[in-house]
């Protein structure tokens, strides 16, 4: 039987990047890693060993830098989208260029109601994500999203009603803390979309949703958030959850002469309730 290569593409990951945007009275920053990955006509590297159509994942990389310098001044999605087009049209062999953006977030110290021009605190968990897709016809798509945003309520949540068999020992509960880390990734229906707008506006309703919601468990919770989104915003096509269940257990005080009146808890780091959907339209 004859073999031949399969599913292929290649490119330089996590380019890390920060870039300060200088303004008269004050400065922006922004710290990325990006990545690309290209797909496209490569049989005969692989086969052959005949590197005549592969771009050096040095030069995509010096290429991330070199754009950023005119054209990352606004959303990662944009500067996803100008990167994308260069591969795509500079590359007649590239018939897809996949740009994926994480951009770690920095807030603007202040003090005493004043913005700080130029200090920023950062390094927390979350992050904001953009993925571009190009394809050699023009067909675009893009995805954003959030990763690492860390969750908690401490009540409107409960889990009660399910099966119980002879290996069951939780307790249902109606009243627990419900702690997520959680995923995001939607898609968008265009590619000239107000990224900044949509993105503020995913991420409010995301938060809105989780503390408002009568949470009877993690399942019903994303599935509201999701619901909610798509509902509230056109341009959202459909969107992707990730939340895991990050465990808060009450810690028995009985031993010691106390009730444990839901105020004391075991944070578990595992295992942990893994729970995942997608919510779509129609
Ligand atoms: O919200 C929850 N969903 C589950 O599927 C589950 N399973 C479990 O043990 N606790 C929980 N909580």
């Amino acid at each position: 039987m004859p073999i031949k290569l399969g599913p292929n593409a290649y490119g330089k990951n996590a380019v890390n990047l920060s870039r300060i945007i200088r303004h008269a009275g004050h400065h922006e920053f922004r710290q990325v890693s990006v990545s690309v990955q290209l797909t496209g006509d490569f049989d005969a590297a692989h086969t052959l060993g005949d590197n005549s159509l592969i771009l050096p994942t040095d030069t995509q990389k010096n290429t991330v830098y070199a754009l950023a310098k005119e054209h990352f001044t606004g959303t990662i999605e944009a500067f996803g989208l100008v990167l994308a087009r260069h591969f795509v049209s500079r590359n007649a062999q590239v018939s897809k260029a996949r740009i994926e953006i994480l951009e770690h977030l920095w807030q603007r110290m202040s003090f005493e109601g004043q913005a700080h021009p130029h200090a920023f605190t950062g390094g927390g968990s979350e992050k904001r994500r953009a993925v571009v897709e190009l394809h050699a016809d023009g067909t675009t798509t893009v995805w954003a999203g959030i990763k690492g945003l860390m969750l908690l309520k401490t009540t409107d949540s409960g889990f009660a009603g399910y099966p119980k068999d002879e290996y069951t020992v939780l307790p249902e509960t109606t009243d627990r803390i419900l702690a997520t880390e959680c995923e995001a990734e939607w898609e968008y229906t265009a590619a000239d979309l107000n990224f900044e707008e949509l993105y503020q506006q995913v991420h409010l309703s995301l938060l809105r949703t989780f503390s408002t919601h009568k949470s009877l468990s993690v399942q019903h919770t994303l599935y509201a958030i999701g619901e909610k989104i798509l509902e509230e915003t056109d341009e959202v096509k459909e969107i992707s959850l990730i939340m895991p269940n990050k465990h808060h257990i009450p810690f028995n005080l009985e031993p010691f002469g106390q009730a444990n009146t839901n105020e004391v808890f075991v944070a578990t780091d595992a295992p942990f309730g893994y729970i995942t959907g997608t919510v779509v339209r129609g």
